[in-house]
């Protein structure tokens, strides 16, 4: 099979239109076909779901539209339109952690309707879904957390290989292979507000506990960087209100395609877990909303002004479990965004403490349950 045309040495300006002739023949691709794209009566999740085993390669479907979509693999799939409208890629990805299910069956509807026609796609994007085995068992993760696993720690020096080190070895190497391929410019971090970024990048989550704030973003650590109005206006037309700014690197999926690609990237936290079918989908409407509005090129309707109606918080202590003396000094129910006054003790081990200072400290993910190193906890600070 002939590998998609990419658009790497494409001059085209933002905002003019890019053809993307697919190199193969119609015949070639129609002969491509007969090898089922899903199996009858399915669709992407339930696939995804029922089969664990990889799709066969290069695996392709062509759209009425012309949009070219390629199954890369397990629970990974790629549309290339016919002709982009502008240098923007988009790359959602879900199920990082199998049992959050709502933002899976969310854009597994998104899915659908690109496949009808409903929706039709202007950008090269991806769809992943993270953990395909954990979410057929309905659990965060098989043996750890795969959201501490990228920007190569997955193959850091020492490390004991399991399933979710190969599979963050596989999304990032899906991702590298997607934005080379489709990249007209280098990303750059603009400091110009008005100038959008080339990638975006949400990582959809749901949280495990109650939250005072039911949505939230959080947006990865790089040196010198604010999130640019445009995309805080974004996430409010997604309904979320409430932006955390992380203030250490991490190994997060997001922090991935910020730190390595320069894309506007966020986990956003849509709610909390439940099973499949057991989601109340009309709590995602704006999620939704903004993914069809991004994928079809239509989100100028989205008004900056709204940026005015996020708060804004910074992390301003990571708590890490630092070992077997380690205790947390909070309930394991306590809902995300409870606020601690001065002097709290949050944590302490047998040589040291952390107690809240002058101003008001906010707790999220609080989670004794981590192993040693990882963090269990992050303790924020509301921005005035
Ligand atoms: O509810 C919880 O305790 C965890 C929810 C969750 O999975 N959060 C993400 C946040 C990732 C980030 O910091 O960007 C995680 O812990 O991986
Ligand atoms: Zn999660």
């Amino acid at each position: 099979m002939t590998e998609p045309n990419t658009t790497g040495s494409d001059t085209t300006k933002p905002g003019s239109s890019i053809e993307n002739d697919h190199p193969a023949s119609h015949s070639e691709q129609v002969n491509e076909m007969t090898q089922a794209f899903f199996a009858p009566n399915q669709d992407f999740l339930a696939e995804t779901l029922n089969d664990l085993t990889p799709p066969p390669p290069a695996n392709q479907t062509i759209l009425d539209d012309g949009t070219r979509v390629t199954r890369l693999g397990l629970g990974a799939l790629s549309f290339e339109p016919k002709t982009r409208i502008d240098d923007r890629i988009l790359i959602f990805s879900s199920a990082i952690h199998g049992n959050e299910t709502a933002p899976i069956e969310v854009c597994n509807h998104i899915i659908n309707d690109v496949f009808s026609g409903k929706v039709q796609i202007k950008r090269p994007t991806l769809f992943l879904l993270g953990n395909p085995p954990a979410m057929r068992i309905g659990e965060r993760f098989v043996e750890e957390n795969l959201n501490r696993l990228f920007l190569g720690k997955h193959a850091q020096k020492g490390k004991a290989q399991n399933l979710e080190t190969a599979r963050a070895k596989e999304l990032e190497s899906w991702v590298e292979q997607f934005l080379n391929a489709h990249t007209l410019d280098q990303p750059t971090h603009s400091t110009d507000e008005s100038s959008a970024p080339n990638i975006l990048h949400y990582d959809l989550h749901t949280a495990i506990r109650g939250s005072h704030r039911e949505k939230f973003a959080l947006y990865p650590y790089v040196p010198n960087r604010q999130p640019p109005r445009q995309q805080i206006a974004f996430m409010c037309a997604a309904d979320v209100h409430t932006v955390l700014l992380q203030a250490t690197p991490a190994g997060t999926f997001s922090a991935l395609t910020s730190v390595k690609y320069g894309a506007e990237s966020f986990t956003i936290e849509l709610g909390s877990v439940k099973p499949f079918g057991k989601n109340e989908l009309s709590r995602y409407q704006g999620i939704h909303s903004l993914i069809c509005l991004l994928l079809e090129g239509r989100e100028s309707c989205i008004e900056e002004e709204q940026a005015q109606s996020v708060d804004l918080f910074e992390v301003c202590h990571e708590i890490i479990n630092t070992g077997d003396s380690f205790e947390l000094n909070i309930a394991e129910d306590v809902w995300n965004f409870t606020p601690f006054e001065t002097d709290s003790v949050i944590w302490k081990d047998d040589q040291q403490e952390y107690r809240v200072g002058k101003d008001t400290q906010y707790i999220v993910f609080p989670n004794s349950k981590v192993p040693a190193g990882q963090r269990a906890g992050l303790m924020l600070k509301k921005q005035a």
